[in-house]
């Protein structure tokens, strides 16, 4: 009889901004078969439709949103990881003068995404039990990096418990959630939310944390 040997399928997705995230990730991954990584490009847009192509285009058990992140003041410190405990969609909304809405209050859904919750928490304590600091707290996404105090303390209060923020997790959220896939976020940190500061951005700390994040995918995953 003819044996037929079937090619293993990618069962995870990973969805990154820029290629150096990926090649970071995929340190941490290794020769894994189980994964497929793709670069979505930058910010929600971008993210969301590089997702629901791939996840159109082949068979996925569940989209994992990576890359490096902004962490917020006593919540995240530069080389550390979050794991979202919950995706938002911080600035999509509409401003009024009593204060920001959310698109929760002007009836056009919710801007909270929920993830994977027991996946996302066995890869936090899987990375704290390896001794790399990691926090499950809320992930904002962003369309524009937080440059000012007064926006990050405006987020802080919009949010309260948000960790960290980025630009790409809300609209990977948004494809995994139109195809029924679960969804995770996983972001090392690079810089402080707050005043704009390029220089201060410690970006190989950061994808050491997401090359950490991936060896810890594998061992949960
Ligand atoms: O310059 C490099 O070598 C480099 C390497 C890896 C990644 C980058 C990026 O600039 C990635 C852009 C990506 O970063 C996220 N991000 C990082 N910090 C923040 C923040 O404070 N607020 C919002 N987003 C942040 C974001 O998701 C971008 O897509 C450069």
């Amino acid at each position: 009889m003819e044996h037929v040997q079937r090619a293993v399928e990618a069962r995870c997705l990973i969805v990154t901004s820029v290629e150096a995230e990926l090649e970071a990730v995929k340190r941490g991954i290794g020769d894994n078969e189980r994964f497929r990584i793709i670069v979505g490009g930058v910010g929600q847009a971008a993210a969301a439709a590089s997702t629901a192509a791939a996840l159109a285009l082949g068979h996925y058990e569940r989209v994992i949103n990576m890359g490096i992140g902004g962490g917020f003041r006593g919540a995240a410190d530069i080389g550390t990881i979050v794991v979202a405990s919950e995706i938002v969609a911080a600035d999509l909304g509409a401003e009024s003068a009593d204060g920001f809405m959310l698109i929760d209050e002007l009836g056009f859904g919710s801007a909270r995404m929920m993830i994977d919750e027991s996946a996302s928490r066995q890869v936090a304590a899987a990375l704290n039990a390896k001794g790399f600091a990691a926090a499950y707290a809320p992930i904002l996404t962003v369309s524009t990096v937080t440059g000012t105090a007064n926006t990050a303390e405006a987020l802080s209060a919009r949010i309260p418990g948000a960790a960290a923020e980025a630009m790409e997790g809300y609209g990977v959220a948004a494809a995994a959630k139109l195809m029924k896939v679960p969804v995770m976020e996983i972001r090392g940190i690079s810089n402080a939310v707050g005043p704009r500061d390029r220089d201060a951005w410690r970006i190989k700390d950061a994808l050491q944390a997401l090359e950490a994040a991936g060896a810890a995918l594998t061992e949960v995953i």
